[in-house]
Order: C-alpha cells, then sequence, then structure tokens
C-alpha cells in the first residue's frame, strides 16, 4: 500500500478537498426521526456512509458517537469503517488520543493495526501528554501505512489557554507542535504521513503551514463559523494540502441521501473555489 501521505495526495487530487464528519448527535437522530439507541445509530451512520464515502476524500466518524451505545455503538462503527473504506474513502477515526507512551502502543494496535477490527486509515491524537509520547503511534502508523493528525491549534474557543501558551524557547505551544511534526514529515514526498488539526476558526497565526509538508485537517466549517475565506486566512500557502472537515451542517440535511449528497456537494464546491485558487 502507498503511505498515507500519498493516499491522502491523491484522495484530495481525486476527489476534491473535504472532508465529511459522521457525528451522530442525539439532536441529529432525533431530527431524523429516528430512535436514540444502537439502532437509530446503525441507520442514521450507514446512511451517512451511503451517501458520502463514495463522492468525499475522507470521512471522518467521531469514536464517542458510536461509544455512547456501548458494544453495540462500536459494532456499528467497526462496520461504518469497512463500509466507506470499500467505497473508496479515507477513514480517519476521531477518537484524540494521547496517553503515556506505553499505552500509546495499545492505542496503535487498537486504531492502526490492520489486524484489529477498528482499523482506520488514521486517526486524530492530542499531544498535550508531550509529543513525544506519541511515538508509539507514529511508528505503527508508519509500519502500515496510516495517518496520525496531530492538535496543534484546535478550533474550540479555549484551545488557545494551552496552546498559545510558550515554550521555554518562546515558541507557542501550537508552533512547537507544528515545527515537530514537520520533522516527522521532512523529506516526504508527496507528503509526510503526519497531519496538523489546525481548525478553520483560529484566524491568521503566522505559521508557515506548508512547512509542515503533511495534511492539515481543518474542522469548524459551518456550524462553528468557519467558512472557506477564513482558510486563505489561516494556511495562506499552503492551501494544496487543507482538508477543511465539517459534520453537522452537511449532516442537518438528511436523512435523504441525496439531499446529503447536495449539501456536501456545497460545501465542497465553496472551499474547493477558495483552495484551488493559489
Ligand atoms: O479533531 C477534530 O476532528 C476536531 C478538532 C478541532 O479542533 N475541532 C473540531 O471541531 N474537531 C471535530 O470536528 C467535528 C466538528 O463538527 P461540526 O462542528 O459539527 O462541523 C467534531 O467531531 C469535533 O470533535
Amino acid at each position: 500500500m502507498a503511505t498515507f501521505g500519498a493516499r491522502y495526495r491523491a484522495a484530495l487530487d481525486q476527489r476534491g478537498p473535504l472532508c465529511g464528519g459522521i457525528d451522530p448527535h442525539a439532536s441529529l437522530l432525533a431530527a431524523w426521526g429516528l430512535p436514540d439507541d444502537a439502532s437509530g445509530l446503525e441507520r442514521f451512520a450507514l446512511t451517512a456512509v451511503e451517501a458520502l464515502a463514495p463522492r468525499l476524500a475522507v470521512v471522518k466518524p467521531q469514536s464517542a458517537f458510536f461509544e455512547r451505545f456501548g458494544s453495540r455503538g462500536v459494532a456499528v462503527l467497526e462496520q461504518v469503517i469497512a463500509t466507506a473504506r470499500e467505497a473508496g474513502a479515507l477513514v480517519l477515526l476521531d477518537v484524540k488520543r494521547g496517553d503515556i507512551g506505553s499505552t500509546v502502543q495499545a492505542y496503535a494496535d487498537a486504531y492502526l493495526d490492520p489486524a484489529s477490527p477498528l482499523r482506520a486509515d488514521a486517526i486524530t491524537a492530542s499531544p498535550f501528554l508531550g509529543f513525544g509520547s506519541l511515538q508509539p503511534l507514529l511508528g505503527t502508523a508508519a509500519k502500515f501505512d496510516g495517518g496520525v493528525f496531530v492538535l496543534a491549534q484546535t478550533s474550540n474557543p479555549e484551545g488557545p489557554q494551552v496552546q498559545q501558551a510558550r515554550t521555554e524557547a518562546g515558541r507557542t505551544v501550537a508552533g512547537d507542535i507544528l515545527d515537530r511534526i514537520a520533522a516527522v514529515n521532512a523529506g516526504e514526498s508527496p507528503l509526510g504521513s503526519v497531519g496538523a488539526v489546525v481548525g478553520a476558526t483560529v484566524e491568521s497565526t503566522g505559521e508557515n503551514f506548508a512547512a509542515v509538508n503533511g495534511p492539515l485537517l481543518a474542522p469548524g466549517i459551518g456550524t462553528q463559523g468557519g467558512t472557506a475565506a477564513d482558510l486563505r486566512t489561516v494556511f495562506g500557502e499552503a492551501l494544496r494540502n487543507v482538508l477543511p472537515s465539517s459534520s453537522r451542517e452537511i449532516l442537518r440535511a438528511g436523512p435523504s441521501v441525496q439531499a446529503l449528497r447536495d449539501a456536501a456537494d456545497r460545501t465542497l464546491e465553496s472551499v474547493r473555489a477558495i483552495l484551488t485558487q493559489s
């Protein structure tokens, strides 16, 4: 298999730059007329996969919305991952894992080892126990051609309290994380396999995102207020590597498969117009 960085580049080039988040909120299940139980979850998630996975580059199921239904919910998540991959989308499992190194290896085994039923193409990870603690995850990803998206500057308003704090060297924590991702990705072509998560809502940062030489996930498009135009302000020269992500704004269009597709197409066209101008 090609590296995750190469598969990401090809997926964006072929299908366009959009990640569809599969976030089965209780309020969305209700809006779709579905029960708030594992059967409703299954209908919701598989409808979203049917609509989005054959056309979008990446789909991103959010694990907690499945875990809240226990083992039946996790079984649905396994089905979502497998079905979406069969339909040709890359699956980015949003689990935001981070732990001491020895335990991080167990998370790597759970989500990135082909032997696991929850194996995805990539996962989200939190570096706030120290970037080095993620090493087992990065090593396992490299071994199995998977990807890891490391939180750097998140879309929520509370993020700057930690992420804009300064290291002893005077760098912001977010900037330091970007530097460390860039060091892992150095020399990789067409892109490294370690991504950064930078919210579409963070405004101008002064960072050189092109130097990351890796995937750039930009959640926050739509419901959180992030717009296509914001992407230019945030990412500057690195727009070609950016994957905007939107969950609720697209999912609200359901339960009609066609309406979900139309909503995804509208979002894709709005971000494509900006991202391909560079
Ligand atoms: O890692 C993420 O996916 C993520 C990082 C971040 O900084 N902000 C953020 O919103 N997310 C996730 O992206 C999704 C955003 O959903 P919507 O606001 O409905 O588009 C949620 O699943 C969040 O957990």
